[in-house]
C-alpha cells in the first residue's frame, strides 16, 4: 500500500470516481463529506494527502484548513473546487495546496498529482495563511480560463519566469498583473515595459538606465526599470518588439541577475522576477533571426497562453455584465442587458478580444435610449457583425472564383492580377510589421531584398506608407 489518502467531498458521485481511481493506485482511501467528519479522521490517522472540496455542507473547505496545516504541517493538500474562479485558485495557492483542480477535471490527472504530491511530502510546505485580496482582476468562468487559473495559482510562490501570450486584447497584461498582485512578491514594485511603445534607440537605457554622459543626452545618470523593479516584479510586454541589442542585453542580465547601466563599468545585481508577454507568434521571428532562440528558452520557462475570446463565449454574458458595472462605476448610466443582446454578442467576432468587448460594453452603455441593453441596440450601436474570419486560403478562393464568374478576364491577365491581390495585402502588413524594414521584411517572407523591391515599385507600394499605418 502506498498510504493513505483523505478525501473530503460532499458530492457522492465524484468521491465514488476518486475513490475508485486511487484505490487502483495502491492508495487506501478514507472519504468524509463535512470539516467535522474531515477533522475526526485527521485525528485517527496519518494522512499522506489529503484530497478537499471547497464547499461543503457544514463550511468553506479552504477557509478551515489553517487549523489543518498548523497540526500537519507537511501534509499536501489538493484542492477540487466546482467555484472555478481565479479567487479560489489563489486562495488555494495562499494555503500553499499542493495544486488546484477545478471541477470537471481529469482523474488520471489528479491521480497523477497525488502520486507526486505524495512523493514531494517531505517538501517543507510554505504556509502563508494571508486572508484579503481585494478586487480580483479576471472575470470569466470559462474552461478554457481554468487552465489559465491553474497556471498563475501555481506560479503565485515562486520566481520562475512566465511568458504570457495571446491575441491582443485577451488580457495578458491583466494576468501579469494579478501574478505580481497575489504572488509572494507583492510587497515589492511592479513595473512594466512596453518595448513597442519606446524607440529602438531608447530601449537599453530605459531598461538598464544610463551613466552621466553615455550618449547625447545623457546629462545625468538614471536608473533603469531593473533597478525600479528591484524587490519585485518586471513586466517585459510585447517582447518581440525588443530589437537585437537590447534582446542581447536582457539575455545576459537573466543569465547572471546583473545589471550594467548604459556606458556604466560596474554590474549590479538585481533581485527581480521577470514576466513578458507578446501576442506574436514567436517562432517565425526565430526562424527569420530577428528574435533570440536563447532568450526565448530563456523567458518560455512557464508560458500561459490566453485563448482569444471567439474561443470561450462561455465568458461573454459574465464580461459584459462586468463591464457594463464598470461604466456606471465610470459615470456613464446603469444599464441592464437582456439575453437576446447577450445572445446578440456572443455571435460577434471579437477579433480584438476582451478590449473590443470592452469598449463596447462601453459604448453600448453610452448609446442606448432604454435602460436595458436589447438586441436591436446591439446592432444599431455595433453594427452588423462581419462575417466570422475565414483562413486566407478560404477567402483567396473566393476571391478567384468571383473573378471568374464576372465577365471573363481578359486572356494573360489573370495570373498577374491574382498574384497582385495577393501580395499587395501580404507585403504591406508585413511591412507594416517591420516598420517599414525592407531587409527585414524580405527576411521574414523569405525572398530576396531586391525582389522585393521590384515589387513594392511594380505594385505601388511605398514601403514607409505602409509602416506609418501601425
Ligand atoms: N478576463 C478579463 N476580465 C476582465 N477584464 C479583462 C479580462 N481580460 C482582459 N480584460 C480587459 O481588457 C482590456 C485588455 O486587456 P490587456 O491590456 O490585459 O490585454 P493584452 O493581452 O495585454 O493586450 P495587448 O497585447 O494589446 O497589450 C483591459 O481593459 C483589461 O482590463
Amino acid at each position: 500500500m502506498k498510504g493513505a489518502i483523505l478525501l473530503v467531498e460532499d458530492d457522492a458521485a465524484i468521491a465514488t470516481v476518486v475513490r475508485a481511481a486511487l484505490e487502483d493506485e495502491g492508495f487506501a482511501v478514507d472519504c468524509s463529506d463535512s470539516i467535522a467528519g474531515r477533522d475526526r479522521l485527521l485525528r485517527t490517522r496519518v494522512y499522506a494527502a489529503m484530497l478537499t472540496d471547497v464547499v461543503l455542507a457544514d463550511g468553506d473547505g479552504i477557509a478551515s484548513l489553517s487549523a489543518v496545516q498548523a497540526a500537519h504541517p507537511h501534509l499536501p493538500i489538493i484542492v477540487l473546487s466546482a467555484q472555478n474562479t481565479l479567487d479560489t485558485a489563489i486562495r488555494a495557492a495562499d494555503i500553499s495546496a499542493f495544486e488546484y483542480f477545478p471541477k470537471p477535471f481529469d482523474l488520471e490527472e489528479l491521480v497523477r498529482a497525488v502520486v507526486q504530491a505524495v512523493g514531494a511530502r517531505n517538501v517543507a510546505a510554505d504556509p502563508q495563511g494571508e486572508g484579503t485580496h481585494g478586487a480580483l482582476p479576471l472575470v470569466g468562468r470559462s474552461h478554457a480560463m481554468q487552465g489559465v487559473y491553474r497556471m498563475i495559482a501555481r506560479v503565485l510562490r515562486n520566481d520562475l519566469t512566465v511568458l504570457i501570450l495571446g491575441e491582443s486584447g485577451t488580457g495578458k497584461e491583466l494576468v501579469a498583473e494579478a501574478i505580481h498582485q497575489f504572488g509572494h512578491r507583492k510587497t515589492g514594485p511592479f513595473v512594466a515595459v512596453n518595448a513597442a511603445a519606446i524607440p529602438h534607440d531608447l530601449i537599453e537605457s530605459e531598461l538598464f538606465g544610463h551613466e552621466r554622459g553615455a550618449f547625447t543626452g545623457a546629462h545625468a545618470q538614471a536608473i533603469g526599470k531593473f533597478e525600479q523593479a528591484n524587490g519585485g516584479t518586471l513586466f517585459l510586454d510585447e517582447i518581440g518588439d525588443m530589437p537585437a541589442a537590447a534582446q542581447t542585453r536582457l539575455l545576459r542580465t537573466l543569465q547572471s541577475g546583473r545589471i550594467r547601466r548604459v556606458g556604466g563599468r560596474h554590474e549590479i545585481a538585481v533581485d527581480v522576477r521577470i514576466l513578458a508577454a507578446t501576442n506574436r507568434d514567436l517562432a517565425p521571428m526565430i526562424a527569420a533571426g530577428t528574435f533570440r532562440e536563447d532568450l526565448f528558452y530563456r523567458l518560455n520557462v512557464v508560458p500561459i497562453e490566453l485563448p482569444p475570446l471567439r474561443e470561450r463565449v462561455d465568458d461573454i454574458a459574465a464580461l459584459t455584465h462586468h463591464f457594463l458595472e464598470q461604466a456606471a462605476a465610470d459615470g456613464l448610466p446603469r444599464r441592464r442587458i437582456d439575453d437576446a443582446a447577450i445572445r446578440a454578442l456572443e455571435q460577434r467576432p471579437w477579433r480584438g478580444n476582451v478590449r473590443e468587448l470592452r469598449n463596447a460594453a462601453y459604448r453600448l452603455a453610452l448609446m442606448a435610449r432604454k435602460d436595458a441593453i436589447d438586441a436591436d441596440t446591439v446592432h444599431a450601436v455595433l453594427g452588423r457583425p462581419e462575417p466570422a474570419g475565414t483562413a486566407p486560403e478560404a477567402s483567396f478562393a473566393q476571391a478567384v472564383e468571383a473573378w471568374l464568374r464576372a465577365a471573363a478576364p481578359p486572356d494573360g491577365t489573370l495570373y498577374g492580377a491574382a498574384t497582385a491581390a495577393l501580395e499587395r495585402p501580404l507585403f504591406s502588413r508585413v511591412l507594416e510589421r517591420t516598420g517599414g524594414n525592407q531587409v527585414q521584411a524580405a527576411r521574414m517572407l523569405g525572398i530576396n531584398r531586391n525582389t522585393l523591391r521590384k515589387r513594392l515599385t511594380e505594385l505601388g507600394i511605398d514601403p514607409d506608407g505602409a509602416a506609418a499605418r501601425r
